[in-house]
């Protein structure tokens, strides 16, 4: 079995509160506040910056240079594409880059980048990828889902985020990200470590569903 198949099927709970969230459920049927969306978009930008760092720290925790390689994707990944399409939808509602930059971080948004780097610092490369692994495989599990039920038509104003997370490009770019983990996982996963792992897998989930919550008390 993958490991990242056991990982989530022994993080049920935590995996199914992250991914069927009531957020992404109105996401898929259009009726998310749009208030809700806006805070929800602007603490992801800046959740990205830390990400990005959680992602060069892993170049630094590599093991070898195709490791730093596969890291360095995930720097560029946001750096590259994901930053600009957050700037893209936010720019639609006449936010500038300044305007979201000088927003302050909320709570949920400095509990989960705090834990992902910390995950990182104290540990190796396989404890940074089970921090991080919910937060890239569990988007493109989402967006597939979303786009499998219809919701990528025009209608629905969350479209663009669910063609982006639902497409071939974020679908490869997530199964790249399993096959590496897996190979972190060969080299260095023993079933004394297991427990281990698996604790960081669920509280990032965990963490991730308070991201959403976080975006549905906004509206409230
Ligand atoms: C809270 C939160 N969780 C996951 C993602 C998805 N994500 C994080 S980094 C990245 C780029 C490639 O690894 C993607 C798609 C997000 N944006 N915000």
């Amino acid at each position: 079995m993958k490991l990242f198949d056991r990982l989530k099927a022994e993080a049920a709970p935590q995996w199914s509160a992250y991914v069927d969230h009531e957020f992404v459920r109105q996401l898929g049927s259009g009726e998310l506040p749009l208030n809700a969306f806006k805070h929800y978009l602007v603490q992801d930008y800046l959740f990205l910056i830390q990400f990005a760092r959680a992602y060069a720290l892993a170049v630094y925790k590599s093991p070898s240079v195709d490791d730093m390689r596969q890291s360095l994707e995930g720097v560029k990944a946001i750096l590259d594409v994901e930053l600009d399409l957050h700037l893209e939808l936010c720019g639609s509602w006449g936010m500038s880059r300044e305007d979201i930059e000088k927003a302050p971080e909320d709570t949920p948004t400095m509990a989960y980048t705090r834990f992902v780097l910390d995950a990182g610092m104290s540990g190796d490369l396989l404890d940074l990828q089970a921090a991080l692994a919910p937060c890239v495989i569990g988007y493109a599990e989402i967006g597939a889902a979303l786009l499998k039920g219809g919701s990528a038509a025009e209608a629905n104003p969350y479209h663009r985020w669910v063609l982006e997370y639902g497409g071939d490009a974020y679908q490869d770019l997530a199964k790249g990200f399993g096959a590496w983990m897996d190979r972190t996982g060969e080299a260095y996963l023993t079933e004394t470590r297991y427990p281990r792992v698996l604790s960081l897998f669920e509280k990032a989930s965990r963490l991730e569903a308070d991201f959403w919550q976080m975006g549905l008390n906004a509206s409230a």
